[in-house]
């Protein structure tokens, strides 16, 4: 819709006919956005050829975990000059990876060629043309401008960064701070403990990020400390709503039951730890994530453990 409202072309692909052909002849997606009319410029279809023929930009916005075996079907069909778009916020179980590094692996780009779009765009707020803010990231400046240019709407207002790391991580580990701050909330803890979660959250992030080589400014931007406000603060956030079902009471299975969309921090959280691992960082909130969502720790205990940990300086 934005790259249509901005004056683009749009070929969207989707896998099941139903939504496709409902796109096509009432210019709504009635499961996924009911209400929203799409811009003429939008056309779908099922055959990712068609999809592909032609773009100038293709953009992924799949779950994180079917990227690898989706795009391995794709890449052939990929023009050789197109510029491939993460919005994706995980990293990949099993090999710790970022999207953009799946993307480079798979379809065999360089990282010119490779660009990711974050920060604070809770999708049912974009689809009602609510302003927001966001990045645009590509090693190669010219081209994120170029994509920079293709998204800027009226109330869609795009900044460009060369830190792919930074404004990757940024997205991916903001789903596991806001699975955080939702458990607490479903455990009737105040704002104080909220504000904590936020703000130790966004400092582990940045630590992760140092170690990998993003600049820390990243984390003060839109994809890091925007995206996070966004998601641990909004009902709209599935993370959040996740969290919140956990520190309820729900066990994860009634969770994941009545999850109707995607909430990447869930499995996330394990490949940000394993990440984390593979730099020697702590990241004690996201480890505390694991504990609660995969290994069955009770929030209270967890809550104590997180509170006891050995006295530390803020900064170091
Ligand atoms: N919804 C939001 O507010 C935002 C989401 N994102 C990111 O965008 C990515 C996608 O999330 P959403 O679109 O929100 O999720 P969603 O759950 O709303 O939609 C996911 C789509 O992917 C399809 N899908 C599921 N499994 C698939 C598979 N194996 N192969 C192909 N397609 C499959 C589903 O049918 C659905 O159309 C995530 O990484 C998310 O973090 C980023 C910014 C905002
Ligand atoms: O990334 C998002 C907002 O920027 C969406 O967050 P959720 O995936 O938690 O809904």
């Amino acid at each position: 819709m934005i790259l249509a409202d901005a004056g683009c072309e749009v070929a969207l692909w989707g896998r099941r006919a139903a939504p496709v052909d409902a796109i096509n002849t009432t210019r709504s997606n009635p499961d996924y956005l009911p209400g929203v009319e799409l811009p003429p410029g939008v056309r779908a279809t099922t055959d990712p050829a068609d999809a592909a023929r032609g773009a100038d930009f293709v953009i992924l916005a799949i779950p994180s975990q079917t990227l690898r075996a989706n795009l391995t079907e794709w890449a052939p069909l990929l023009p050789s000059n197109a510029v491939l778009v993460s919005l994706m916020k995980g990293i990949e179980l099993g090999t710790a990876k970022r999207m953009s590094e799946v993307i480079e692996e798979v379809a065999k780009a360089g990282p010119e060629r490779v660009a990711v779009l974050s920060g604070p765009n809770l999708a049912k707020e974009i689809a009602a043309r609510q302003p927001a803010a966001a990045v645009v990231a590509c090693r190669d400046e010219a081209v994120a401008q170029r994509l920079q240019a293709a998204c800027h709407t009226a109330y869609f207002r795009p900044y460009t960064n060369t830190d792919v790391v930074g404004v990757e991580l940024g997205g991916a580990v903001k789903n596991v701070i806001a699975l955080a701050v939702g458990i607490a909330d479903g455990m009737g803890l105040g704002d104080n403990a909220k504000a904590s979660l936020i703000t130790r959250g966004l400092a582990e992030t940045t630590r992760l990020g140092l170690a990998m080589g993003a600049d820390a400014h990243t984390f003060a931007g839109l994809a890091g400390l925007g995206d996070l406000v966004a998601t641990c603060s909004s009902p709209l956030s599935r993370n959040n709503t996740f969290g919140r079902n956990l520190g309820r009471g729900m066990t994860l299975e009634e969770t994941v039951a009545v999850t109707k969309q995607t909430a990447e921090g869930v499995k996330s959280c394990e490949s940000v730890l394993d990440l984390a691992h593979r730099h020697g960082v702590e990241v004690p909130i996201t480890e505390t994530v694991v504990e609660i969502v995969h290994e069955g720790k009770p929030p209270l205990v967890a809550l104590k453990e997180l509170m006891s940990r050995s006295a530390k300086a803020e900064r170091r």
